[in-house]
């Protein structure tokens, strides 16, 4: 029997969108996005910026299934996206009040088919990822808006995916809190290797986080800007990252990008 060529053994891309455009109202001209082609290998950190209205979270809805394009095509590792497929996090956290911290984690564990008898221990460990061992038994009501978000990341690491949504995560925090959340970030999706896409207004974050920035014209979004991040990730100090002469010179050159499409 021959081994099967490096064709056929090739993993698909995590995310590949084909000539994608998509209307909300289908009796519409005016499209939302596109189109637009983006093909995402597995580990990349994608950050998608660009004007407001644009069309980013309507692209990370396509990707999570909750919207099926108009014209195009969507796939994640191969299959149709479907709702469930991703973990996700939103701008505002969406926790439920009525449950604990950990609460909140043993539900998505639940839902996520994970053995009872190792929800204890996965839950222990998620808290401890996003430094909230010690509020466990909190209602998230009584925690800060920054410790409700770690919660929300959690619960999204919680559901064993290897596709990250994130949709404007760390927009409502304050400075200090988004700095060190976007730490955490960077360095757990470095450790665990798993793709995210995450969609921010701040091009001082997509630098930060990503390894690959997309800038989207003005509505309806099309793909203006696709460039590597040439910055080190695994062990690197995050100050020293922020130091460097190539995040300022890619910071700028984003920052023109986006100032271009705006005008
Ligand atoms: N559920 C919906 N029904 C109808 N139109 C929608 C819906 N969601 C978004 N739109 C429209 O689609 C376009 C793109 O919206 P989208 O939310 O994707 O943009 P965005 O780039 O994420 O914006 P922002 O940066 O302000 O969050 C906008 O014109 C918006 O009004």
């Amino acid at each position: 029997m021959s081994a099967p060529s490096l064709e056929e053994g090739a993993a698909p891309p995590a995310i590949e969108v084909r000539g994608v455009t998509h209307r909300y109202d289908p009796k519409s001209a005016a499209a939302a996005l596109g189109p637009v082609d983006l093909v995402v290998t597995p580990g990349e950190f994608v950050v998608v910026v660009g004007a407001s209205g644009c069309g980013k979270s309507t692209l990370l809805r396509l990707v999570a299934g909750f919207e099926t394009a108009s014209e195009g095509s969507v796939l994640v590792h191969g299959d149709e996206p479907r709702p469930g497929r991703a973990g996700l996090v939103f701008q505002q956290p969406r926790l439920f009040p009525w449950r604990t911290v950990g609460g909140n984690i043993d539900l998505a564990l639940a839902t996520a088919s994970v053995p009872a008898e190792q929800r204890t221990a996965r839950r222990e460990d998620l808290l401890s990822q996003v430094g909230l061992r010690e509020v466990s038994q909190r209602r998230t009501w009584q925690l800060s808006g920054g410790q409700q978000q770690r919660v929300a990341i959690a619960r999204a690491l919680a559901v064993p995916s290897d596709l990250l949504l994130l949709d404007e995560p760390f927009a409502a925090l304050d400075a200090l809190t988004r700095e060190r959340l976007q730490e955490d970030l960077r360095a757990s999706s470095t450790r665990t290797g798993g793709t995210s896409v995450f969609v921010t207004h701040s091009v001082d974050e997509a630098v930060f986080l990503g390894t690959r920035i997309i800038v989207l014209t003005s509505a309806p979004g099309r793909i203006a800007l696709d460039v590597p991040v040439p910055l080190p990730r695994e062990g690197a100090d995050p100050a020293e990252v922020r130091g460097l002469p190539e995040f300022a010179a890619l910071r700028a050159e984003v920052g023109a990008h986006l100032r271009s499409v705006a005008a």
